[in-house]
């Protein structure tokens, strides 16, 4: 195995492409703690409030606009790009980066083309099913692409020769024991240790859709002795959920520690955001995934796989209604052999070692190279 010194990491806008890249540079100095880790981002995007928190040197470049489409001449690449690949460039050779590990989202592009002029070697890692521009741009440079989910031929052509080495995750939820946590978790937020837990968040933002089925269900599901936790979005509005209820309904904006609601639920309800599901699907939780049925159905894609493999339901945003839950929901979290069976078909599709497992990949790309 060969030693890295320097690593670069690119990854940004969304924390669907920062999240991840986190995950891998803890793994990274798990493993080495010697290793220069250096990241880069734009002056304004979300990684300005993630990345330097938790301990990573954070270099600024240039943002620019990402073209719309990949099939493009990459000499004709607007200016602006270049400059921020330029930045990118000086960032490679001051901190003397031996590979350059990309995540996604428009930052990537310029890290990417400032090793490729230099003739580091590259990974790209994508996390979701259908690619991303920036990292379908990224591929063109590299033969080291790292999928977070398996290939499906008729939805991912890009990805057809990628290694398959799943989601780094943060390691309070891939060393998640949610047997031994739940006790606490149940007493964190006030929830009964006899009764059923559903668990509901839509993602980093919360969703509307979501909130109004499932709140619009309130009493029914109340009346069948199942409890709710229900993350609604920092920005939503609030849920309105009857006062009278004879069973706990728990509402938060936010939860920072996605671990407790996690060892907390029996069953899930959310959204199929790329980290999400890889989440849900290494912890072993049953789910039934609502995919935001926008963005070219990338979340759908995401969802597809676990719950072909058995780990829980699909249902389209447009169905999703009180009436819905009433019937597909409040059935599913009542029957304790059903959840045993999808949460061992949910845990035997996911995988916890993700960050190992890129790490492997890019010990491999430095060797070939
Ligand atoms: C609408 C949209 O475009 N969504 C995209 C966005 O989803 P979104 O930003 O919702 O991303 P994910 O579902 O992938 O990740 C959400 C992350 O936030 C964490 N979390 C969430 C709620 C909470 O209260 N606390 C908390 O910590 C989760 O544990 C998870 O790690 O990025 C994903 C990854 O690129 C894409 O797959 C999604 O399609």
């Amino acid at each position: 195995m060969s030693v890295l010194r320097s690593v670069l990491l690119a990854g940004g806008g969304t924390g669907g492409h920062i999240y991840p890249l986190l995950a891998f540079a803890d793994c990274l100095r798990r493993h080495d703690p010697d290793v220069r880790i250096t990241c880069v981002g734009t002056p304004k995007g979300l990684e300005n409030e993630l990345i330097p928190p938790a301990g990573y040197d954070l270099r600024q470049i240039p943002a620019y606009q990402l073209p719309r489409s990949v099939n493009m001449n990459l000499l004709r690449t607007p200016d602006r790009m270049w400059r921020s690949a330029r930045a990118a460039g000086k960032v490679v050779d001051e901190v003397q980066a031996d590979v350059v590990v990309g995540f996604g989202g428009y930052v990537s592009v310029p890290a990417y083309l400032a090793a490729w002029r230099r003739e580091l070697p590259i990974v790209v890692h994508e996390v979701n099913v259908p690619p991303g521009v920036a990292n379908r741009m990224g591929m063109k440079f590299t033969k080291f692409v790292a999928a977070g989910f398996p290939h499906q031929p008729a939805q991912a052509e890009a990805l057809r020769n990628a290694r398959v080495v799943g989601v780094p995750l943060r390691t309070s939820i891939s060393h998640l024991d949610r047997d031994g946590l739940r006790e606490q978790a149940l007493e964190h937020f006030g929830l009964r240790p006899d009764l059923p837990v559903l668990f509901v968040s839509g993602g980093s933002q919360g969703a509307r859709s979501l909130n109004l089925a499932v709140s619009g269900a309130a009493k029914e599901i109340a009346a069948a002795g199942i409890q709710v936790l229900h993350v609604i979005g920092a920005r939503n509005e609030p849920v309105p959920v009857p006062a009278d209820l004879p069973v706990p309904y728990v509402t938060l904006p936010y939860l920072s520690e996605m671990e407790l609601g996690y060892a907390a639920a029996d069953l899930m309800l959310c959204r199929g955001g790329a980290m999400t599901c890889a989440e849900v699907a290494a912890i072993g939780l049953p789910a039934v995934y609502v995919p935001y049925p926008h963005s070219n159905q990338e979340q759908k894609r995401n969802a597809l796989p676990v719950v072909e493999a058995g780990g829980g339901l699909l249902v389209d945003d447009s169905e999703l209604s009180p009436d819905w839950i009433e019937r597909m929901v409040i059935p599913l979290a009542r029957d304790p052999q059903r959840l045993a069976a999808m949460s061992a078909a949910a845990a035997a599709y996911g995988r916890r070692d993700g960050d190992e497992a890129l790490l492997d990949y890019v010990y491999e790309a430095v060797a070939a190279q």
